[in-house]
This record gives C-alpha cells, structure tokens and sequence, in this order.
C-alpha cells in the first residue's frame, strides 16, 4: 500500500474507453494503457474525473482495475482508485472493495450536492480513513461545489489514515497556506498550476493532461527537484498550450478525442451526458499536436 513518502512525482488518472455504443472497451484499455507504461510514471488513477466516475458502475472499475493489473504484468506500480461519493456509507463500502481488489490507495473527493456541515465533511473521511486503506484526499470544487478552507483541510490531512491532498482548488492560496507547515505530501490537481504549485514546494501531480506529452512532464518535475527553473519553465511553456485546449471543454472529452486521433482508442465516446467536442477545438488540437 502506499505511504505518503510514496505519494511524490507523476500520478496520471486514467481515461475509461467506450465503445460507439457506451460499453466497455477493453481493448482500447490495454492499448492505451500499454502505451501510457512505456514512462516512469508513479502511478495510476482509476475512476477519477477522467474516467467519468459519474456514469461508470462500481463493477465497471472492478473489471478496469483488473484489465489494468493484467496489463502491468509483474509491474509494481501504484494504483489508486477513485471511491469517494457524496454518501459515505456507500464511499466506505467501495474503499473496501478497492482495498480487497489490492488497491494501494484511494481518491476520496469532497463529499458533493448534499451542502454538508464542516463537521460532516470531517467524519465523512473519518469513517473512509478507518477502512485501513490509505486515502488520498481530493479538493475540487469547481465540480462539487463545495470549498474547503485550509482550516478544514488541515483537519482532514490530520487524520490517521489520509495520507495527502490532491489539490484541485482552482487557485494557488489553499496550497501556499498549506504546504509550509503541512508533513503530508499535497499534489496538484490543476494542471495549468503545476509549475507555480511545485515551487510552493507541492510533492507532484495528478494530473490528466499527462496522459499527452508524458516525458516532457516527467522532465518538468525532474529539473524542479534538481533546481533547474529556467529550464523548468521553458518545458512549462511548451506543455501550457495543450493543457489549456485539454481543459477549454469539460476534461476528459479533449484528452479522449486527441488520444482517439492518436490511435490509441478506437473511439472517443463518452458517457451520456458527457458528448463530443466542438469542431473549432478540434481543429485547435489539431494544430498543436
Ligand atoms: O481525473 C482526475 O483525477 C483529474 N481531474 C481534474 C478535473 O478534470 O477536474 C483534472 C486533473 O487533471 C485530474
């Protein structure tokens, strides 16, 4: 399982292939994914926002996390499983599960749509964080609505158990107030920040855009832990364009269309409500790649 002197360097969260009808495409899965491992990543995301957690059945991400296993062969590489939900009883029971399949975390996001109180929002990880599986904590609130303040962030990365913070805020303030006295590892979540938030002293990424340009987000981190900033940001410079396209319609509908073109899916077919790009951005992407 991991520690959260584990929980540093590059977590990429994992696109889920449909087919033309909706359905899973394991053979897409392996494909990509195959392709994904060539790199020295840490680790893998399953069931994050990138693999449309909203339409994908618990038994789905079964069948995924074993086709992933499958793929990794004898590799020992991390996988975390997204398990948080807005009910936490139903977010225990997947933790448990992810824990049986051998995951060795979990992504818990802030629990969304039921306006919880600051103390619910406590036990709500309490009770994951007591299943015994590591838990990586998730602050996104553009997609649940809900804001934590770093008070309340710092009371759930006390909790035993809570092994760091994907921090997906959509500014830089939560990190700044949290990473100076803060001993878990927090990584960015908001691709367009990584540069400024590794400077805060951030451990990482988990990151969609890395699905693309992989080794140029590897090389990022590296010349950021080795002081090499010019350098670092040079890459930046080079990675922001994608990453704006990647987010200017709802992620993972870009990453999904460029990794089709780039032959890797057979299709870039989302779940209902999620659709198809715009013509313009494809074209956009296009150009860039
Ligand atoms: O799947 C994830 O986990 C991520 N989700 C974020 C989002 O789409 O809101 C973006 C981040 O790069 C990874």
């Amino acid at each position: 399982m991991l520690n959260e002197a584990d929980l540093q360097g590059l977590f990429v969260p994992l696109i889920t292939p449909f087919d033309t009808e909706e359905r899973l495409d394991l053979e897409s899965y392996d494909r990509y994914l195959s392709s994904l491992l060539q790199h020295d990543i840490q680790g893998i995301v399953l069931n994050g926002t990138t693999g449309e957690s909203p339409t994908v059945a618990w038994e789905e991400v079964g069948t995924l996390f074993k086709a992933a296993r499958t793929c990794l062969n004898q590799r020992r590489l991390p996988i975390i499983v997204g398990s948080g939900t807005n009910s936490t009883a139903e977010s225990v029971r997947r933790t448990e599960a992810a824990g049986h399949w051998g995951a060795d975390a979990v992504l818990a996001v802030t629990p969304y749509y039921s306006r919880p109180s600051e103390e619910g929002i406590v036990e709500h990880f309490r009770r994951i964080a007591s299943v015994g599986i590591p838990v990586v904590a998730y602050e996104v609130p553009s997609r649940t609505g809900v804001a934590l303040s770093p008070e309340m962030m710092k009371r759930i990365l006390d909790l035993d158990g809570v092994i760091g913070l994907k921090d997906a805020s959509g500014g830089l303030s939560l990190a700044a107030e949290l990473l100076p006295h803060c001993p878990k590892p927090i990584l960015c979540g908001e691709d367009a920040l990584l540069l400024d938030m590794l400077q805060l002293g951030a451990a990482g990424g988990m990151l969609a855009s890395a699905n693309v340009n992989t080794a140029d987000f590897l090389n990022l981190l590296t010349q950021v832990t080795e002081g090499n900033i010019s350098l670092a940001a040079e890459t930046f410079d080079r990675l922001l364009p994608p990453i704006r396209l990647l987010f200017r319609e709802s992620n993972p509908a870009p990453l999904k269309w460029l990794l089709a073109r780039q032959g890797l899916l057979a299709s870039d077919t989302l779940r209902c409500p999620m659709g198809p790009i715009s013509a313009g951005l494809q074209e956009e992407l296009v150009a860039i790649t």
